[in-house]
């Protein structure tokens, strides 16, 4: 089992990557004398409630899957859930599911009695190398991904790779996205190695999601420790690819295209736009563009058939934005992405009116 600690302002947790059950111990510490609540999902649990029950009993409540989840109304069963048991802050929760589970949960547990403790076991390629880590929370409100949120970070992550041996293909495809993001951002050979080996991860190499797990965990632990509240910057690089991302999940309907497929468009516009605007080679573009094709990931905004006007109006609302303007995370080439002061929108609007 692989090890990190992160420490997030005055909080500080593991990082545990090896298999669940050799985490028995940390788990069962961390639960200790507490009621155990495990939010999840029909499918998660069915496939893999057994194991976690054979650890350590605990109580499952069920959210539907995938981003349908994210909304006011399965927060507020969540809540109510959390009531009928008669839930105090002595309790805990875990978090068993993809990142979509991970951000409802989290937030019902930093919302509920203003905080309970809440522990991620990620059950997708996205939430073990991404999602889990960092303490974001969110709902999508008003058609708006993540509108509604707050930092509420876990005791303890648990990423067990065996876990992902029945995710189907598009969802695994979809978190690789993601884990790519973290070798565009600042570690090119994080990116060379995925090059090299990101078809066997894909197909089932358990060595190779393990290693890109960890190597994806350790890049956000370190960046989360620089900037654990996305205030100065540092933590902004982590959304690679999501101001275009975001707006294209939106277009299509939330739940339509999955994150991982919509970051992984977006950060081939990211590339194309920085180079169309001299900040980084083009052949650097159509490398990244070149590997995320190879794996079956779209690499265009026409294969997602969103309307590209409704695409800016949506730019406008990212998080990132301030006076007004549209910040983007852009790249200087391969491992040095940087977070601009923001592009100019008839810039955008002419890149977004022809680019692929
Ligand atoms: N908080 C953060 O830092 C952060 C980071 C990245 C993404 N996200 C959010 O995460 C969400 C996407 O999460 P996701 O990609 O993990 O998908 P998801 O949680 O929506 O789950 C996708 C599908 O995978 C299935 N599934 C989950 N685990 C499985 C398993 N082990 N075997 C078989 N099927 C399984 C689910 O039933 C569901 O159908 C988005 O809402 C995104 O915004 C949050
Ligand atoms: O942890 C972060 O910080 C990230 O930006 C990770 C992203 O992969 C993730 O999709 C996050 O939920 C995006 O957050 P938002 O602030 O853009 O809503
Ligand atoms: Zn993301």
């Amino acid at each position: 089992m692989k090890n990190l600690t992160v420490e997030a302002g005055d909080q500080r947790y593991d990082v545990l990557v090896g298999r669940l059950e050799d985490c028995r111990s940390r788990l069962v510490a961390l639960a200790a004398g507490r009621p155990l609540v495990a939010v999840t999902e029909p499918k998660v649990w069915s496939l893999h409630g057994p194991r976690l029950q054979a650890m350590l009993p605990c109580d499952p409540v069920m959210v539907p899957e995938g981003e349908e989840a994210k909304d006011w109304p399965h927060l507020m069963e969540l809540i109510s859930a959390f009531t009928e048991r008669n839930l105090d802050r002595s309790a805990a929760i875990a978090a068993f599911g993809g990142g979509s589970v991970g951000d409802l949960a989290g937030l019902a547990a930093g919302l509920f009695k203003r905080g309970l403790p809440i522990v991620q076991l990620p059950t997708t390629l996205l939430a073990q190398a991404d999602s889990a880590v960092g303490g974001k929370t969110a709902i999508d409100a008003l058609g708006q991904k993540n509108l509604v949120g707050m930092f509420h970070q876990p005791r303890l992550v648990i990423a067990d790779v065996s876990l992902l041996d029945s995710l189907d293909k598009r969802q695994l495809r979809g978190g690789y996205a993601e884990v790519v993001k973290y070798g565009l951002i600042r570690h090119e050979t994080l990116f060379e190695w995925l090059e090299g080996h990101g078809p066997a991860l894909l197909d089932g190499h358990r060595e190779y999601r393990e290693e890109a797990v960890w190597q994806s965990v350790a890049a956000k632990a370190r960046t989360v420790e620089a900037d654990v509240t996305d205030r100065n910057g540092a933590r902004a690089l982590l959304n690679f690819g999501h101001t275009f991302g975001h707006a294209l999940e939106s277009a299509a309907g939330l739940g339509t295209l999955l994150h991982g497929e919509a970051v992984g468009i977006g950060m081939v516009l990211a590339f194309d736009l920085s180079a169309a605007l001299g900040l980084c080679a083009h052949d650097d573009a159509t490398r990244v563009r070149a590997h995320l094709q190879s794996v079956g990931l779209p690499v265009t905004i026409a294969e997602t058939g969103v309307d590209r006007a409704a695409l800016l109006p949506l730019m406008r609302a990212d998080k990132k934005n301030e006076g007004g303007a549209v910040r983007l995370v852009l790249s200087r080439g391969i491992g040095h992405a940087f977070l601009s002061e923001g592009v100019a929108e008839d810039v955008l609007a002419e890149f977004l009116a022809t680019a692929a």
